[in-house]
C-alpha cells in the first residue's frame, strides 16, 4: 500500500525577501500567507495525505518551498544542492527528517546543481529541466542516482520560467500540462495538453482523480472537470508572488517502507 504522507514547511518571517527572477517584485503580506500555507496543508490532509513538518528553517525565506530540496525516486531520497546559494542551508532539515522516516539518503555534489522544482516524475520517466538553477552537473548526478533504480531520465530546455515545474505538470495519465509560451519545446512529451492559464501547467496529484491547483487557474480547473477531473482549489496567492506553485509547497513521500 503505497505511504500519503508529505513533507511540507512554515513560512520563514522573512518570506517576503524571497527570490524573485522571471516576475517583478511584490510585497507579500505575511499574514495571509502563513492563512494560505495553512490552506493548502488543510486541503492536503482532507485529501488523506498526513503532512510531517519540517523543522523550520526562519532565516531562510524561500523554506517553505520545500520541493526543491529533495527528489524521490521510490525509497530514495536525493538531497538537492539548490542553484541558489542562499537557499543552500534549507537542505539540512530536510535530510535529518527523510533519514529519519527510513528513506535512504543520496545527495548531489559540487559542481552539480539540482533544484526538486526542475524535476517532473511520470511514471518511471524522471523529466529533468536544464538552463536556471540545475546544471549539467547536476543532470549527471540524478541520473547516476536513479536510473539504475530503473528511471529513464529525460533532460529538456528550461528558460521561460524559473523551474521545469513552472512551466509543466503531469495528469495521472501521463498526459503532460503546459500553457504554450511559457514551455520551451512541448514536443519533447509524448502527449501534451495545452493550458490557458501559467498557474493552470501546476497540479499535485491527490489521488484517484483529485488534482490540487492554484485558485488562479479557473478557466484550467474548468478544463479538467471537463475531462473527468476533480480539481480542489487553493489560493495560494502571496507564493505566486515569489514563483511559488502548488507543487513546490510539499514533496509527496509514496514509497516510504514504515
Ligand atoms: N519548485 C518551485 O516552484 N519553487 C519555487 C521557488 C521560489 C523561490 N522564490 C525561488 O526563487 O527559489
Amino acid at each position: 500500500m503505497p505511504s500519503r504522507k508529505a513533507l511540507i514547511r512554515q513560512p520563514s518571517s522573512r518570506l517576503d525577501e524571497g527570490l524573485v527572477t522571471h516576475l517583478q517584485r511584490t510585497p507579500v503580506d505575511a499574514v495571509v500567507a502563513l492563512r494560505q500555507w495553512e490552506g493548502y496543508v488543510g486541503a492536503l490532509a482532507e485529501h488523506g495525505w498526513e503532512s510531517i513538518e519540517v523543522a523550520p528553517a526562519d532565516d531562510c525565506p524561500d523554506g517553505v518551498f520545500v520541493e526543491d530540496t529533495v527528489v524521490m525516486f521510490r525509497n530514495v531520497a536525493l538531497i538537492t544542492r539548490p542553484g541558489a546559494a542562499s537557499r543552500r542551508p534549507e537542505t539540512a532539515a530536510v535530510e535529518e527528517e527523510l533519514a529519519r522516516l527510513g528513506c535512504s539518503v543520496n545527495w548531489v555534489w559540487e559542481p552539480g546543481t539540482l533544484d526538486g522544482g526542475d524535476v517532473l516524475k511520470v511514471g518511471d520517466t524522471v523529466y529533468v529541466g536544464q538552463g536556471g538553477r540545475t546544471n549539467a552537473a547536476g543532470v549527471a548526478q540524478l541520473r547516476a542516482a536513479f536510473e539504475p533504480l530503473g528511471a529513464r531520465v529525460v533532460a529538456v530546455p528550461v528558460s521561460r520560467v524559473l523551474h521545469l515545474k513552472s512551466a509543466v505538470t503531469a495528469l495521472p495519465d501521463g498526459t503532460v500540462l503546459g500553457h504554450p509560451p511559457l514551455v520551451d519545446v512541448p514536443t519533447l512529451f509524448p502527449r501534451f495538453l495545452p493550458v490557458p492559464e501559467p498557474s493552470g501547467a501546476h497540479v499535485v496529484l491527490l489521488g484517484g482523480g483529485r488534482l490540487l491547483m492554484a485558485a488562479s487557474a479557473p478557466k484550467t480547473a474548468e478544463l479538467l472537470a471537463g475531462l473527468g477531473y476533480e480539481p480542489v482549489l487553493v489560493e495560494i496567492g502571496e507564493f505566486e508572488k515569489l514563483e511559488g506553485c502548488v507543487t513546490c509547497l510539499s514533496v509527496r513521500l509514496r514509497d516510504l517502507y514504515v
